[in-house]
């Protein structure tokens, strides 16, 4: 066939063939098109976003928050949420908490099988030994020191006793400084010839300790769907001793020892039963000695016993004994109640709250309590979270603190007084404009879910991971806390050096730090107690720990939003943090995502504290990695502030973790690097070498005609907020709200630049009596450091 007779056929051919395939070639057609232009979609989704913020731009990340990160039986509404207001959001994060809002906590997901149960140990006295482990808690040290003795005793007891090789050293642990997870949920890890008996002494009382904590922590593990019920069960034995008073709670029924027989009950459960002696107990004012000793006696009989191959004993209480058994189950009949009883309390703690809205208290619960109640009824009523006889409410007065209501706190920070004598004002003032005597330091919540160790309050704060106490009122918080400020700024009244005009000025409080202690959006009317300041006129820099994202997510804006990045990663952050909830980190980078998706609407700030020793070291790009995630406008890096409390010893801190101020420098400049060479456009904006702290600023949003415009012109922060002008932050073409770039103020002062020192040249420099820099060395910052050491708990 020739070339021509080819062609000439070819149309007919292609017919031919058209019309036996046309509907695979019309599917193939419609494919190619539709991934052509997916492709073409993906390419410019993928577009690296760079720091630079592009206007009113849609959420960019979406958000899970988990149902148990929900505050239970609230009112949140999608109106309240505030991820982002952009109208695209409907069916992004704020649909998903929308969804979990009612009812009483459920926990979603299969329920995966336990885990096997650990096999019970076999002591074969010729080769195994015991290793007995002393565990004590203590709020003012009684326990503590009852507990160091008796580890000493046990310790000679055991060198003299004829079973000596059987046993190995005593080891004393503070459950306040333990991680729970590696003793109560397993039992640590030893080798196969050492088994493990535990001893433990504990206080009791009847308001929220960090007890409260480690209660609910065996009961959570009890409780575990996903762990053995019994987790502790390779135990040999334990045995726990309480420490009470009989003046004021002379009954058990009245509470005498309670929270030993918990923790001896929930010991019970978890270990199978290996309760090797009867709990004991003294009235800490009578009978302390004798009640230890005989107890003491009962416990080493029992490690004999255990040491000679005989076991726990039969028909021992605790080690089977039917009665008990029969308790537990009637227990766990109660226990199909729980979750009535649950609601009836929440009811009883709605009523309880002194607030004119009648609307239910945002509660996080996120724990599994609806399948148990408390063994002790008496500790399911809401208690106040300072009452005024407590060790934390001691601790807190007699460094300063006013306590308003049960769960708030206000300080005059020593910046303050050094501004009211004119003798220079804190990093904020450098960075931002606020001047430290117009700034008013409070929180409404001294509760926090972390145990971070640079927290002075360590050991008698109250921690918890849900909000369980009496609930005061927003506008009687502001009251009190404003009324308390301005008492302690009359108080200076007639300190010498204090600057009249100054002191007028300190008379109309301008600022509110939301910081100081513990974790101010755990207070369930935080957003009303937040428009109650905007309202007056009061500027909110507000700091969080990235551990509630749902409350998070909901915040009203403020002026200037924190988070605190203490580690840049999840076993450093465990490690420093010592968060109580166990998903810390999804809960950490959560919050993360919140904080980019929220940069629009207002200034957002990482908080680094360095650590020395703990978070400085090979972290920077982990710190860039983070920084990169959620595209803050600034990024604060402090050296910590060393408060010196036994509490910061117990947990390992001492002055050599102070990081000097060239090492932030130094760490300053790294970070700088790492996030430029990542294409981020960060720089670094100011400093005050005074507090050992740096600004690095997002340099497309923060500077201005190629100078730094880190401060804040608050006044138009009003405006914005009571709509007396019109922001910027559009949607569909409609404005929908203000962006951080509507209340940018003026130029970062030339004094406060980065190499400048950070020190306002019209105020007076103190030194220390000897500190003060010699001539030959003036540039030196070192000596400032000092105040910046001695200056803890400054925000
Ligand atoms: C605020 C407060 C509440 C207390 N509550 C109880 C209680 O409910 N039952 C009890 O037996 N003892 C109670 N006590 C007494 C303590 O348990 C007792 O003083 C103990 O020795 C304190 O130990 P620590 O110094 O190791 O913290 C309470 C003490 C205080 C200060
Ligand atoms: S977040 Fe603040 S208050 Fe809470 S433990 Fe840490 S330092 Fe202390």
């Amino acid at each position: 066939m020739s070339l021509l007779d080819i062609l000439t056929q070819l149309p007919a051919e292609l017919l031919l063939i058209w019309h036996d395939h046309r509907v695979p070639i019309l599917f193939s057609a419609i494919a190619l098109a539709a991934f052509v232009r997916l492709t073409i979609y993906a390419r410019t989704r993928r577009t690296k976003v760079s720091a630079s913020p592009v206007p009113g731009s849609p959420i960019e990340k979406k958000i899970e928050i988990r149902p148990e990160w929900l505050p239970e039986n609230t009112t949140f509404n999608a109106s309240a949420l505030n991820i982002d207001n952009h109208a695209e959001d409907k069916t992004g994060a704020v649909a998903a908490i929308v969804k979990a809002k009612k009812g009483p906590k459920t926990v979603k997901g299969r329920k995966t099988p336990k885990k096997a149960p650990v096999a019970a140990p076999s002591f074969d006295h010729k080769t195994d030994n015991i290793q007995p482990l002393v565990f004590f808690q203590s709020l003012s040290g009684t326990t503590e020191r009852y507990a160091t003795q008796f580890a000493k005793v046990l310790t000679e007891w055991k060198k003299g006793c004829n079973q000596s090789t059987s046993f190995l050293e005593p080891q004393l642990h503070d459950i306040s400084y333990i991680e729970y997870d590696d003793f109560f949920i397993s039992p640590p890890k030893a080798d196969a010839n050492t088994k493990l008996f535990y001893i433990i002494l504990l206080p009791t009382y009847n308001i929220d300790t960090v007890l409260d904590n480690f209660l609910e922590n065996l009961q959570e593990t009890h409780n575990d769907f996903r762990i053995d019920t019994a987790p502790l069960r390779s135990l040999l034995g334990y045995s726990v001793f309480g420490f009470g008073d009989r003046e004021g709670w002379p009954t058990e029924e009245e509470g005498f020892c309670s929270q030993a027989r918990e923790v001896d009950r929930w010991m019970a459960r978890l270990t199978g039963r290996k309760r090797a002696y009867p709990l004991g107990m003294a009235d800490v004012k009578s009978e302390t000695e004798d009640r230890l000793q005989e107890w003491r006696f009962g416990v080493q009989e029992a490690l004999v016993e255990l040491a000679e191959g005989r076991g726990l004993g039969d028909g021992v209480q605790g080690s089977g004994d039917p009665a008990e058994s029969d308790e537990e189950e009637e227990e766990d009949i109660e226990e199909g109640n729980a979750q009535s009883t649950r609601v009836d309390e929440i009811e009883e703690l709605g009523a309880m709250v002194n607030d004119s809205s009648a609307s239910p208290i945002p509660v996080d619960f996120t724990t599994y309590k609806s399948k148990s109640k408390p063994l002790i009824k008496s500790t399911a009523a809401p208690k106040e979270m300072v009452p005024t006889t407590s060790p934390t409410h001691a601790a807190l007065t007699k460094q300063g603190y006013s306590i308003i209501g049960s769960h708030s706190g206000v300080k005059i920070c020593r910046w303050t007084k050094s501004a009211l004598r004119g003798r220079g004002s804190c990093y904020k003032y450098s960075f931002y404009g606020i001047a430290s005597h117009l700034c008013m330091e409070a929180t409404p919540s001294l509760s926090c879910s972390n145990k971070c160790v640079f927290c002075w309050r360590h050991g008698t704060n109250p921690v918890g991971t849900t909000w369980r106490w009496i609930t005061d009122a927003p506008d009687l918080i502001f009251d009190g806390i404003t009324a308390a400020h301005y008492k302690k700024i009359k108080m200076m009244k007639g300190v010498p050096g204090v600057r009249a005009e100054r002191f007028a000025e300190a008379m109309r409080i301008r600022h509110c730090a939301l910081s100081l202690v513990g974790e101010p959006i755990f207070y369930p009317h935080i957003n009303e107690l937040l428009n109650i300041m905007h309202s007056n006129r009061i500027s909110t820099f507000l700091v969080c720990n990235a551990q509630h994202p749902a409350q998070l997510a909901t915040l009203v804006p403020v002026t200037q939003l924190y988070v605190s990045i203490d580690a840049s990663n999840k076993e450093s952050l465990r490690k420093i943090d010592r968060p109580l909830h166990r998903d810390f980190w999804e809960r950490f980078t959560t919050c993360l995502d919140i904080i980019r998706n929220r940069r629009f609407e207002q200034r957002t700030v990482f908080r680094l504290t360095l650590v020395k020793g703990f978070n400085m070291a090979e972290e920077v790009r982990g710190y860039a990695d983070l920084v990169e995630r959620a595209l803050p406008g600034f990024v604060e890096v402090k050296g910590v502030t060393y408060c010196g409390t036994s509490a910061a010893g117990s947990a390992g801190l001492t002055m050599q973790n102070v990081p000097f101020y060239d090492e932030v420098a130094e760490f300053v400049t790294e970070l700088e690097k790492e996030l430029s060479s990542r294409g981020l456009t960060y720089g670094i904006g100011a400093e005050h070498a005074h507090s050992c702290c740096v600004l690095l600023a997002d340099e497309t949003r923060f500077k201005r005609g190629g100078k730094w415009a880190t401060r804040i012109d608050f006044e138009r922060f009003f405006d914005l907020y009571e709509g007396k002008v019109q922001g910027t932050r559009m949607e569909d073409g409609k404005v929908v709200g203000w962006r951080p770039e509507d209340y940018v103020g003026g130029e970062t002062p030339e004094w406060a630049l980065w190499g400048n020192g950070g020190f306002d040249p019209r105020d007076q420099r103190v030194y220390r009596k000897g500190k003060g820099p010699k001539p030959e060395e003036k540039s030196s910052e070192g000596v400032e450091i000092e105040l910046a050491k001695n200056a803890a708990l400054e925000f």
